[in-house]
């Protein structure tokens, strides 16, 4: 498989900071790689890097060549913070850009693929901010690049808007185009990405498959039980094998797989243990974040997780996910 993108001992210092610490790295062509880490890890240094838009040392190649030497018409780049002219409407910054390339895509096609059809003829500056990343994205995407550096290209869009693009984005990687994309949202990260490297302090810690990764730093699925009586709870369930350990209002149980949720529960009913929910889930891109970064997560961006109710008790008090994201 042919790699468009190599990266070889690079490394970059802003006076003291070391932003991007002897990272290698490669990107197969049609691969979309995701890049995640801590705000500061050094993501946006490492676009920055790989599309020649700030000197490193180490060796970098894109197609074979240097990133300053590379065919501009084959790559695209959205940058983290990227203010086109705010007084030309979508259609006119689509249009305008697209001018710079020797081949561009339909200006229409463009907006409707960004979903800036109905307000392409607005001023960028009287967009909301996420109309304007997705006028961004379109820009990335006018010359119909086969290589595509997305840095946090979701930032700021609706729950809708960010759905639509990942299909977009989807759309492209089945057409071959090679992805490198930076994010935060992990639901992102997990969806769209081929492969995901995690970045810490400059260094590139881990990479791999969205399952590989899971696989080594996910730790095991769970299945978290909402009962007052967790001491009885947990004697029950480590007398029937479960790896069970109280909480004060719940118990937790490390590595039940979805047929042994109603085992778990027949072990409870059977000892007449009471408990509001069974909230099942499995380890996902988050957990791999947590453990790899020692980071806890705010709110939101939640995936759903299976939810067992017992007959006759009072309405499941609520899920918990385990794929809660940072957005
Ligand atoms: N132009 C610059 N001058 C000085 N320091 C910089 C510059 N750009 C980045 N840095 C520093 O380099 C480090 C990496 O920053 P970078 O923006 O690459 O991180 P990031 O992972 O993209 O963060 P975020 O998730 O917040 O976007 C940080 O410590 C940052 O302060």
């Amino acid at each position: 498989m042919n790699e468009a993108v190599v990266a070889a001992g690079v490394s970059k210092r802003y006076g003291e900071t070391v932003a991007v610490d002897d990272v290698d790295l490669s990107v197969a062509d049609s691969e979309v790689f995701g890049l995640i880490g801590p705000n500061g890890a050094g993501k946006t240094t490492l676009v920055r890097a790989l599309t020649g838009t700030t000197p490193v040392d180490g060796e970098i190649t894109v197609h074979g060549e240097a990133p300053t030497a590379v065919d501009a018409d084959r790559v695209g780049l959205l940058p983290q913070s990227f203010s086109p002219p705010a007084r030309l409407t979508a259609r006119e910054l689509i249009d305008y850009y697209g001018g710079l390339y020797a081949t561009a895509r339909d200006t229409d096609d463009v907006l409707s693929a960004v979903g800036m059809a109905a307000a392409a003829d607005s001023w960028y500056e009287t967009l909301s901010g996420g109309q304007q990343r997705r006028v961004c994205v379109g820009i990335a995407l006018v010359n119909d690049p086969d290589l595509l550096f997305l840095d946090e290209p979701t930032t700021g869009i609706d729950p809708a808007g960010r759905q639509s693009l990942w299909s977009l984005l989807e759309e492209l990687a089945d057409g071959g185009t090679t992805i490198v994309l930076t994010s935060h949202s992990m639901t992102e990260i997990q969806r769209l990405a081929d492969r995901v490297g995690l970045l810490q302090d400059g260094r590139l810690v881990a990479v791999g498959t969205p399952a590989e990764l899971i696989d080594s730093h996910g730790g095991e699925s769970q299945l978290v039980i909402d009962t007052d009586q967790a001491a009885a709870a947990v004697d029950a369930l480590t007398d029937a094998d479960f790896a069970a350990t109280p909480g004060s209002t719940e118990v937790v149980v490390d590595g039940v797989s979805p047929v042994e949720i109603g085992d778990a529960a027949a072990v409870l009913s059977t000892a007449g243990i009471e408990y509001g929910s069974l909230a099942w889930s499995e380890p996902s891109l988050d957990d791999v974040y947590l453990q790899l970064t020692g980071e806890a997560f705010a709110a939101g961006d939640a995936d759903s997780t299976a939810v067992a109710t017992p007959p006759d008790t009072p309405s499941p008090t609520g899920t918990e996910s385990r794929q809660e994201g940072a957005q």
